[in-house]
């Protein structure tokens, strides 16, 4: 089982100086979510937004092929062993 990948995007930072939600509360929310936290300003830099986008798609890819690898590793030996038992029976007498 594998986590999804989560980010706080806290946008228009462009306007601090109106800020209603203090730096803080976000940081102490990602650290209590254990999540990522991004400022960005989608007025100023619409990169950023792709950028947070194609990091949790990226994250997502990663995760999703380590939790293949890991089932391949840890699953390889119970498969074969289904496999055998399928094919000759689960209870067959030792010769
Ligand atoms: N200065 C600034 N304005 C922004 C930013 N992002 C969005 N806005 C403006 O905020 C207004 C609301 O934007 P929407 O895309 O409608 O967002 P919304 O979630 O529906 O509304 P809000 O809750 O007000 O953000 C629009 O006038 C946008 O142009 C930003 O990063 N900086």
């Amino acid at each position: 089982m594998w986590r999804l990948p989560v980010c706080l995007v806290g946008n228009k930072r462009d306007l601090c100086y109106a800020r209603q939600v203090r730096e803080e509360e976000g940081q102490g929310l990602t650290q209590e979510r254990r999540c990522h936290f991004k400022k960005v300003s989608a007025a100023e830099c619409f990169e950023d937004i792709a950028g947070v986008f194609t990091k949790l798609i990226r994250r997502v890819v990663e995760n999703n092929l380590k939790y293949r690898a890991d089932r391949c590793r840890y699953g390889g030996p119970k498969s074969m062993a289904k496999l055998i038992n399928n094919m000759f029976g689960k209870r067959r007498k030792s010769v």
